[in-house]
């Protein structure tokens, strides 16, 4: 029997995101393997993604496929460009000593999912990656909100049909604790380490814990805001929630699932049969 595993690359606008997937022709929707975050400027982790390779074999793999994209088309061309020229030859796991060249999704028009905007080919590919797999997870008739705390975070819309259409952009918690510090003559720079720190003293007695309640519950009362008035308009949603800052976070919405590896697995979904 063909046992297709696959590697799935998100190139993001901070950090770089890897995930090893068994495989994955039912389609329901299960954790990655193995998952790898890396920032932008770190190079391509090829003893890492060799070991995932001998892994996926060793457990019964006959084919391997990548496949890469997300919202930094520029980061990605630098992964590709760092690609080892290596077990290109077939698709036959015997020849195969890596991962082969990705194959890369670089329009959202591609994609097996219905995009309800004004400019469908202007929308990140990241958050169509959460939207495809959003629509594996969802229940049949449940619309979905799809919140990504990332770099920026994106919170949008899946509705019950599973059409994408679209939501709220706003800074990410990083971002905005960045904006803080570049934009003030007094405001230090909130490290990324002490903004990991969930559920921050909402009264802030000095200026970095006051920056940090600030970031933290203003993200926080941003995303309840937003998705509260998303859920308004129809029957309940289901809301997924992803990203780097998405754990965090989670704990403010018991609510919600968490799906660290969310756009990952859309972009497998995503992966066209013939290739
Ligand atoms: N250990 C960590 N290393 C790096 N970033 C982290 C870490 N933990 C939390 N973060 C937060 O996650 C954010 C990056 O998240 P993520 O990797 O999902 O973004 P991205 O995909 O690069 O950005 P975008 O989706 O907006 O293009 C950072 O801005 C940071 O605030
Ligand atoms: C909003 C971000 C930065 C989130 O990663 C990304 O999806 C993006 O650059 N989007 C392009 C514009 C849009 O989605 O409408
Ligand atoms: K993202």
């Amino acid at each position: 029997m063909m046992q297709t595993w696959s590697l799935a690359i998100d190139s993001g606008n901070s950090r770089v995101k890897f995930g090893l997937f068994r495989d994955q022709s039912h389609a329901q929707f299960e954790e990655p393997i193995e998952f790898l975050a890396l920032d932008l400027q770190s190079p391509l982790p090829v003893e890492i993604l060799n070991q995932w390779c001998q892994r996926a074999m060793a457990s019964g793999a006959n084919k391997l496929q990548s496949i890469a994209g997300g919202s930094n088309p520029r980061a990605l061309d630098c992964l590709l460009a760092a690609w080892p020229e290596v077990g290109m030859r077939s698709g036959e796991a015997a020849k195969q000593s890596f991962w082969p060249r990705p194959h890369v999704l670089r329009s959202g028009l591609d994609l097996p999912i219905v995009i309800d905007v004004d400019a469908p080919e202007r929308v990140g590919l990241d958050r169509l990656f959460n939207a495809v797999a959003g629509n594996t997870i969802r229940l049949p008739d449940q619309p979905a909100i799809l919140v990504d705390a990332g770099t920026a975070t994106t919170i949008d819309w899946v509705d019950a049909t599973g059409r994408f259409c679209g939501g709220a952009i706003l800074p990410g918690i990083e971002l905005g604790a960045r904006a803080l510090h570049q934009y003030t003559a007094l405001l230090p720079l909130i490290s990324r380490q002490e903004l990991s720190a969930p559920h921050p003293h909402v009264i802030g007695r000095n200026t970095r814990a006051a920056m940090s309640s600030g970031l933290f519950w203003g993200h926080v009362g941003a995303i309840r805001e937003i998705s509260t008035r998303l859920s308004a308009r129809t029957q309940p949603p289901v809301l997924l929630l992803t990203g780097g800052s998405a754990g965090i976070l989670a704990g403010e919405f018991p609510q919600a699932r968490l799906v660290p590896a969310l756009g990952l697995w859309g972009m497998i979904l995503s992966m066209p049969a013939e290739s």
